[in-house]
């Protein structure tokens, strides 16, 4: 089956640093992947690649076997790449409910006319609804978006991402900077959506035992290099990864966390 999402050879260089080099993988439709690699290994800006922020000086990236390296960030969203920390349309002064009410109604707005009969609009609020409860922030449905705690406001642009009707989800350290509590919530949210079936999953973690967890597979970069691609079971019994990432560079604590 051909895959979702495909990238060949995808490189950038900033000036002379090399931050993503020749990176190949193949993403199945409906796969939760995961990413690591030490500080600096490229991560992120192979995210950037994905969803558009940036554009690779080398290589080119597949979504369904189109080629979409030359297509704005805004462009991909469109096709359904949506990147969790670059939801820039949260309302701050408006509520959860009516934050993501809007998200679900600019989708439907553009798939079909669904504001010409009341009952549209109370389908509208169930499927409002509905989403709110897969990421576990329906009891805050009237809450203001500005006033939520940070391990909600990353629930809420979950949730965003969902009403957006997304179909892959770039999710970069979900819980970084969660408190203690927040995290299993966050987790449980990301497990609810993998549970579900629907979405491509790729993920940014540092932690070990949630990535093991969740993971159909993880792929490893070391200096911007993809190293190892491979199920958690091979990945944890690759001795290049051993070497160069779990067993020297990284803290203990850190894996086991
Ligand atoms: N816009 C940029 N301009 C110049 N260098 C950059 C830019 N973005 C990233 N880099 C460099 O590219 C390399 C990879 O950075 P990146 O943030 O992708 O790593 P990472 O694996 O996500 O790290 P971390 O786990 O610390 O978030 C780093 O050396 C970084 O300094």
């Amino acid at each position: 089956m051909q895959p979702i999402l495909k990238t060949e050879n995808v490189t950038i260089q900033f000036g002379g640093q090399v931050a993503v080099d020749h990176v190949s993988c193949e993403i199945p439709e409906k796969h939760f992947k995961s990413i690591i690699g030490p500080n600096g290994a490229g991560k992120t800006t192979f995210f950037n690649l994905l969803s558009g922020e940036l554009k690779p000086t080398e290589g080119d990236i597949f979504l369904r076997g189109e080629s979409i390296s030359k297509l704005s960030s805004v462009e991909r969203a469109r096709k359904g790449i949506g990147r969790s920390f670059q939801i820039t349309n949260v309302f701050p002064n408006l509520t959860v409910l009516e934050n993501v009410r809007l998200a679900v109604q600019s989708r439907a707005g553009i798939c079909y006319q669904m504001f010409r009969y009341s009952s549209s609009y109370k389908q509208l609020i169930e499927e409002t609804e509905k989403i709110l409860s897969e990421v576990i922030l329906v009891d805050k449905k009237d809450a203001i978006a500005s006033q939520l705690s940070h391990g909600e406001k990353r629930k809420l642009e979950i949730a965003m991402l969902i009403a957006l009707d997304s179909t892959i989800l770039l999710l970069d350290e979900p819980t970084a900077g969660m408190s203690l509590e927040e995290v299993p919530i966050i987790l449980d949210v990301i497990r609810n959506i993998k549970l579900a079936g629907e979405k491509t999953i790729l993920l940014i973690e540092h932690k070990m035992d949630l990535i093991l967890d969740l993971s159909d597979s993880i792929m490893v970069l070391f200096n911007g290099q993809l190293i190892a691609d491979g199920s958690p079971k091979e990945i944890m019994n690759n001795e290049m990864v051993e070497n160069a990432y779990l067993g020297g560079l990284y803290d203990d604590d850190i894996i086991k966390s």
